[in-house]
């Protein structure tokens, strides 16, 4: 990494190289540029790839990738891959029942990383990465790449700053229909399948950042999940409800394989108004109703690309200051969302391989 008073360089590593993947590292590298923070001018280069299946597999990944610049080594030992001192951060991109190991492993041979939600299959590996990063001074950075949009910033401080008035009620659904499908890692419950960690994650996001950030007291959790016939194991549309008695309020996280979502899919309700946004993973509009009726098109930033590069950036910034975890989305908020997660695996009774869950 090269550090100066004006400029971020950061050497990426990828593993799990699946279609996901590709479209990331074409948006981080693509994009990266449009996006300076306080005064920095943050760049990143893909370094290298490794395939846990075949080197062939690796340059079929980089043939994808849409950028020029593709100079890099290919790997098909993860070993040999994180002995590679040109690699500055791990980005994992493999199915959720491999994030905890690898991400270990990477931390253990002095990589910061960024790992792709559902961060871990439990809060017990969570709460081991976090002991390891903060050992080794490592980052550590859980990519739900909304919590880094410029929208989703802007939203939070619309709602911060009084705009619905005292927040009430926080919906948010993620659905994508989704037929079953035994090939799938959505199914595939030795992969960390289902909805709950596939989409989930981003409901509860907003009731982490708008109530559970701000309650000093245990909320009460209810859920409901519709298992999969094909894979009982696994969860195909489940719903959380948190309610926050210190608060007044409740919080509802949704998602489904079996519908799409509405077109409006988050809905933030307070005591002078509610605003509506489109959609929960990538904010780009929203509306506000006054509790008078009044309607308004908030105004938010535009995102160029993707916006995959945010999150990059942040970890960027975050590594140039020496820092084992973000100030924005620190490690805790992600452990006690798994808590929540763990809490409704086992009243549903949503159950993954021993082997998946161990730490
Ligand atoms: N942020 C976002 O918007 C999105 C995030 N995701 C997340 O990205 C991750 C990957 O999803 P997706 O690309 O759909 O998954 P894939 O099923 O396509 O798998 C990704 C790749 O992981 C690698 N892999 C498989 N098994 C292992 C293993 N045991 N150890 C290491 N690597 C392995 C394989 O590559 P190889 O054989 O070459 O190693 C595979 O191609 C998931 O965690 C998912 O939640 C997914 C979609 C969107
Ligand atoms: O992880 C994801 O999977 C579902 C998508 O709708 C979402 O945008 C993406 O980030």
């Amino acid at each position: 990494m090269t550090d100066t008073t004006t400029q971020i360089h950061l050497r990426w590593g990828i593993v799990g190289l699946g279609q996901f993947a590709a479209k990331w590292a074409s948006d981080v590298l693509l994009n990266y540029h449009l996006d300076s923070i306080n005064g920095k001018h943050v760049t990143h280069e893909l370094r290298a790839v490794v395939s846990t299946s075949s080197l062939s597999k690796a340059q079929q990944f980089v043939s994808l990738l849409s950028c020029k610049d593709k100079q890099l080594t290919l790997y098909d030992s993860y070993q040999k891959f994180l002995e590679d001192e040109e690699i500055d951060i791990v980005y994992i991109a493999a199915p959720n029942a491999f994030h905890y190991t690898l991400a270990k492993q990477a931390l253990e041979a002095g990589k910061h990383i960024l790992v792709e939600k559902t961060f871990t299959i439990n809060h017990k590996q969570a709460v081991r990465l976090q002991e390891i990063s903060a050992r080794k001074n490592l980052l550590v950075v859980h990519g739900v790449w909304t919590r880094f949009l410029p929208t989703t910033k802007k939203l939070v401080q619309l709602v911060e700053d009084g705009k619905v008035g005292i927040v009430r009620r926080v919906q948010a659904d993620l659905s994508h229909n989704c037929p079953y499908d035994s090939s799938s890692r959505l199914f595939n419950p030795e992969l960390g399948a289902g909805v709950l960690l596939d989409n989930l994650i981003y409901s509860i996001t907003w009731t982490d950042m708008l109530l559970l950030s701000k309650t000093v007291t245990n909320p009460s959790i209810s859920s409901w999940a519709i298992k999969s016939k094909e894979a009982p194991e696994i969860d195909v549309s489940t719903s959380i409800t948190l309610l926050f008695d210190d608060l007044l309020a409740s919080g509802t996280a949704t998602g489904s394989f079996l519908t799409e979502s509405p077109k409006e899919s988050v809905l933030i309700e307070g005591d002078k108004g509610y605003i509506k946004i489109g959609r929960t993973s990538r904010p780009s509009y929203a509306t506000f109703t006054s509790s008078t009726g009044q309607e308004e098109q908030l105004d938010l930033p535009v995102i160029e690309g993707i916006g995959y590069y945010y999150e990059a950036n942040a970890a960027a910034i975050a590594i140039g200051n020496k820092q084992n975890d973000l100030t924005e989305y620190p490690i805790k908020d992600t452990i006690r969302v798994l808590q929540i997660f763990d809490r409704c695996r086992r009243d549903n009774k949503i159950s993954f391989p021993e082997s998946v869950e161990s730490f």
